[in-house]
């Protein structure tokens, strides 16, 4: 708890705090007049500007800590005789930061990211070498411009590489790594220091665990207890309810793949979840709920298609090194060396967020009133008649409990209007440029095609209360997905089927977009 000492210092001597030993100021954010206390912590919100500020013992440690770890960058000269720091110095550092609240962590990665980062001074006087160099020879142009390459390397980085040779090193600095996403998501600070610390974090991540590094691993029903049991807790789409349903989920006509990596031993980083069926499924509940008994024999004439149902990274640190890209592709070669007549490759996605866009919209029709962008006049009626009440008011309602459902006659009404919507909300709705639903965009960006639209395929109340129990096939045509993904990600353009385009065609003549 801060004194009350304390707070009456940082109140009177706001205007000239950085002058005042007592008190130390970390960063300044925009923000509204209050006042927050956090464990060791004060914000003060001064002038439109919020000062975070915290007691000076917790400061002088950090600083203690860095100064003591965080070794110089070694001279050019030396940059390959330098003898490493002790362990010890990695061992303290993890120590320490493992240590602090989850409060404390965004100003000690402040102040590790700006007072031991790169160099600049140095940068730029090496900078107005590589300038004067153009004029001499090649090889004086090519030292100069190696010279400042390493010294655009921050001193931090190498205590993070020493880091990742003692044993847990590269777990923590995935975990690390996870803490400036979860800084830098949650605005907690906008430092540009924090997001080159990232940027590092990512580099050095994404050759680490790069797909030769990796280990594809199928999970079956003997495979260790507690690598079956992380994968139940990982499963981020389809909950496993209990021992059976991972039973089944290994079982026959199924498949579970992960990626490993030696570093982190027993920790699947990336899940996905397979199911081998006659032609590409359109529900979701005959997979996860329809099964084989235990001890059938696969009939290689009963597999067809491979059913992608569920892909988890479960290392928030290794967001955007794109595992579950490389594991799809590793896995499809997989299946074709098991079933070589093999060739039809798709997902079946659920589609989260698209209920609660559908709601915003008929939340706008409310306030703007009906400028029917979603109902055609027949539909409007058709809807009051079977509702009894105002089409807009019982649609939101009804959708927003899941009540529609129960509804034969509101179900075949809304079928039509929910698909051309849904439709329109994965092919048109847009974030940057790319696909709003975050799914869409991770399949798109893989170059798979956006294939099939499935009403009813998945009636639990979890894909009803997120898509009107509506799924989507991404289909893999492996020999256009490279093409498919470079012009994805170059020209934002979907690959989408016939069925997708004339639902979206059906949306834009509706709501004459
Ligand atoms: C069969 C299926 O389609 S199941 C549905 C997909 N799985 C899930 O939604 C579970 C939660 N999500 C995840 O586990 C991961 O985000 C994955 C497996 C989808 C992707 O992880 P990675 O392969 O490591 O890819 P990466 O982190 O680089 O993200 C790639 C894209 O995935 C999408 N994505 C990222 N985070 C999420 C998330 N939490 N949920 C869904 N999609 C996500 C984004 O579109 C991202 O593109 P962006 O980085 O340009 O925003």
């Amino acid at each position: 708890m801060l004194s009350l000492g304390f707070v009456r210092t940082v109140f009177y001597n706001a205007r000239n705090l950085r002058k005042r030993a007592s008190v130390t100021c970390i960063n300044n954010f925009r923000g509204w007049e209050c006042l927050q206390q956090a464990p060791n912590y004060l914000y003060v919100y001064f002038r439109k500007q919020r000062l975070c500020f915290s007691s000076t013992s917790c400061v002088k440690n950090m600083e203690e800590i860095l100064t003591r770890n965080v070794d110089s960058l070694p001279t050019y000269e030396m940059r390959d005789k330098s003898p490493p720091p002790p362990e010890s110095s990695s061992l303290e550092f993890i120590q320490f930061y493992r240590s602090l609240d989850k409060s404390q962590r965004p100003e000690f990665l402040f102040k590790l990211s700006s007072d031991f980062g790169v160099d600049h001074k140095s940068v730029a006087e090496l900078a107005a070498n590589v300038m004067d160099s153009q004029k001499r020879d090649i090889s004086t142009v090519l030292q100069a411009e190696d010279r400042l390459r390493y010294c655009l390397t921050p001193r931090y980085k190498v205590l993070l590489n020493h880091i990742s040779r003692v044993e847990g090193g590269v777990k923590f600095l995935v975990d690390l790594k996870a803490d400036v996403i979860e800084i830098l998501a949650s605005k907690t600070s906008d430092s540009p220091h924090i997001r080159d610390l990232n940027g590092t974090l990512k580099c050095m991540l994404s050759e680490w665990f790069s797909v030769g590094l990796l280990s594809l691993e199928r999970v079956t029903w003997k495979s260790p207890c507690e690598l079956l049991q992380k994968i139940s807790q990982y499963e981020a789409v389809h909950p496993v309810r209990n021992w059976t349903d991972i039973k089944r989920r290994v079982g026959p006509y199924r498949r579970c793949y992960v990626f490993t990596h030696g570093a982190m031993p027993g920790e699947p980083l990336v899940v996905l979840h397979v199911a081998l069926k006659e032609e590409i499924s359109d529900n979701i509940q005959t997979i996860v709920r329809g099964f084989s008994p235990l001890d059938a024999v696969e009939d290689i004439n009963k597999v067809n298609a491979a059913v992608f149902y569920s892909i988890s990274s479960t290392q928030p640190g290794l967001q955007g090194v794109e595992l579950g890209n490389y594991l799809i592709k590793r896995v499809v070669r997989e299946l074709q060396g098991e079933f070589p007549h093999l060739n039809q490759f798709s997902s079946l996605s659920p589609i989260p967020g698209f209920t609660n866009w559908l709601l915003g919209l008929l939340n706008e029709q409310r306030k703007e009133g009906p400028s029917n962008r979603i109902l055609s006049d027949m539909e409007f009626r058709d809807i009051e008649e079977i509702t009894g009440g105002r089409a807009y008011e019982t649609m939101r309602k009804l959708l927003s409990t899941n009540e529609w459902v129960s509804s034969g006659r509101l179900v075949k009404a809304l079928e039509p209007v929910l698909m051309r919507l849904c439709a329109w909300y994965l092919y048109g709705e847009k974030h940057r440029g790319y696909a709003l639903n975050p799914v869409a965009n991770f399949h798109l960006q893989n170059g798979a095609t956006m294939w099939r639209l499935n009403w009813q395929a998945d009636t639990s109340p979890r894909g009803l209360s997120a898509s009107c129990g509506m799924m989507v096939n991404y289909r893999y045509f492996l020999q256009d997905t490279s093409a498919n993904s470079g012009r994805y990600l170059k020209t934002k353009e979907i690959e989408a089927s016939d069925q997708i385009r004339n639902l979206v065609l059906q949306f834009q003549k509706a709501s004459k977009l």
